[in-house]
Formats: C-alpha cells, structure tokens, sequence
C-alpha cells in the first residue's frame, strides 16, 4: 500500500498511517486504503483487535490540506461522504479496535480516533479539532462523535475554538481511555488489546453492536437491543465456556463459536 503499513502480529492487525512527512495526514488514497485493508481485518479470523496508529511524531494531523485547494461545494460535499463512510465503517467493525496515538491527533485524525472503541495516547501526544482555524468545521463524523463522546459543552469549545489540548487534558474529559509515556506505549496498548483477546469475540461483537445502537436510538430501543443480544450470546459454546469455568473455579478458554 502506498500510505499505510500493515501487519498481523499476535491476533493483532496493526494499521499504520505512513506518510510522516506530511504527519500522517488523510488524503483520498489514504481513505480508499483504510476502508481496503479495515474490510479484509474484519474478515480475517487470524485479527482479532485492530490496533492503529501513526509513523513518525503523528498519529495523524488531519485530512491532506493541500487537497482542499481543487474542491467545490459538490467535491467537498463527496470528499466528507467518502470520509464519513470509512469513519462509519470503522466504527462498526465487529472487532474491538484502539487509536493509539504516538503523537498529534488533529482534525479527521482525531475524527478516525473517535471512529474507535478506545484511545490510548502518548504523554507527548496533542489532540483538537483545528478546522475552525481554516474557516471549515469537522467533517469525518466528528462533530457528532466527539459530543456523544465527551458532551455538548466540551465538544462545543474544542470543534469552536479549535484549541489543542495535551494527552492528559484529554483523558481528564474522557477523551481518551488511558495516557502513558510515548516510550511505553505500544507495550501498554499491547497489554490493552490482550485483556480485550481473553474475552468472547462473539460476546464483544454482540456487546459492541447494542452500545453503539443504544448510543443513537430511544432508551427503550437500546434496552430492547441488549435483552435481544442477552439472549442471542446463550446460545453460543463462550457463554457455557464462561459459566463452566466459573463454576469449576478456572480460567475461562474462549473459542468464539
Ligand atoms: C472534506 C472532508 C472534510 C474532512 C474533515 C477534516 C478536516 C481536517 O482534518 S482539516 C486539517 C486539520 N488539521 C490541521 O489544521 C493541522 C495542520 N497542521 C499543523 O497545524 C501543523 O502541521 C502541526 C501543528 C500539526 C505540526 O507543526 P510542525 O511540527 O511545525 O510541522 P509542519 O507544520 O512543518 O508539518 C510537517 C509537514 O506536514 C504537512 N502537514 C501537516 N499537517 C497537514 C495537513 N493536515 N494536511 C497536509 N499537510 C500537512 C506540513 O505542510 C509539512 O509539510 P512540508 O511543508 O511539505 O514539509
């Protein structure tokens, strides 16, 4: 691929944004390669957490610019719909997935953070959503994601003054899950990825499938969704697994049948 790096290592699919010159930032092939390689993770049973991240000092810092200087209204409109559908893409992969974040995380690079179950972020890492600064607002699914995220008043300030806050910041408004220094990242999100390999993958699908329709319906549709979902993970062999192995007093061995 020409701007993103990937590998399968240990029941993880590494997913690395590969244009730090630019500092990781998204143009259209990068989009096009994302939704590629995220289809084939998905389908591929040796993945089972999707880990990505950036090379060199950014995660990402947002969409390509220097793109934005060949667009009108009707491109731009199919730029944000191309992006949007990627983002949405992600976000529902039925495999948990972390934004690790070794350094910026700007604009639609923070937006493709958020597209993810979980973030965990470097010390040294800067997150915001600048766009504001360049006269346009977030449009990778960002202005929705980042208030069911974080809140209205939060989200407002950060998308309305474009302000960048530090890694710590972040987590301290529940940005992000978890901060560590840059030097320990990759084993502690490592670490993360294999508390969440221990689990049930079908378990974690179903679970992740009822937050994320509750997180966008009714209460009384979310609830009805997760006593469905209760129901659907009774009848799979993980479920008499975990009850088994409590009961015998051992640890549980998932197969995710
Ligand atoms: C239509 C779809 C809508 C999608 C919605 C998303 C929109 C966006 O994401 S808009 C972009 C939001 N991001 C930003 O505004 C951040 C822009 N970057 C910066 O402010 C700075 O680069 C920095 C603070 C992140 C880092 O500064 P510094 O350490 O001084 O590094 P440089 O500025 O010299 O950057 C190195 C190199 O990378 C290029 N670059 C950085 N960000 C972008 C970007 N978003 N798009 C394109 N290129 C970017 C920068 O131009 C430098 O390149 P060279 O000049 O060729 O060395």
């Amino acid at each position: 691929m020409e701007t993103i790096e990937t590998k399968i290592e240990n029941g993880i699919g590494w997913i690395i944004l590969n244009r730090p010159d630019k500092l990781n930032a998204i143009n259209l092939k990068m989009l096009e390669e994302l939704e590629e390689v995220t289809k084939n993770f998905e389908e591929n049973n040796d993945v089972k957490v999707i880990i990505f991240t950036g090379n060199g000092k950014a995660f990402s810092a947002g969409a390509d610019i220097s793109q934005f200087k060949e667009l009108n209204s009707i491109s731009a409109w199919n730029f944000a719909k191309k992006g949007r559908k990627v983002m949405d893409y992600i976000e529902s992969i039925s495999k948990p997935t972390i934004a690790m974040i070794n350094g910026y995380a700007l604009g639609g690079g923070l937006e493709l953070a958020l597209a993810c179950d979980f973030r965990i972020a470097a010390e040294e890492a800067s997150l915001g959503l600048p766009e504001i600064n360049l006269g346009i607002y977030p449009g990778f699914g960002g202005t929705q994601r980042l208030v069911r995220a974080i809140g209205k008043a939060k989200a407002m300030e950060l998308m309305m003054t474009g302000d960048r806050i530090s890694a710590k910041e972040a987590e301290r408004i529940g940005l992000v899950n978890k901060v560590t220094p840059l030097s320990s990242l990759k084993e502690e999100t490592i670490k993360f990825a294999g508390k969440l390999m221990e689990k049930s993958p079908i378990a974690l699908a179903i679970l992740k499938s009822v937050i994320l329709y509750g997180n966008d319906s009714p209460l009384l549709d979310g609830l009805n969704m997760e006593s469905l979902g209760w129901g659907v993970v009774f009848s799979t062999e993980d479920e008499k697994e975990g009850v088994n192995a409590f009961l015998e007093k051992r640890k549980a061995v998932f197969k995710g049948k």
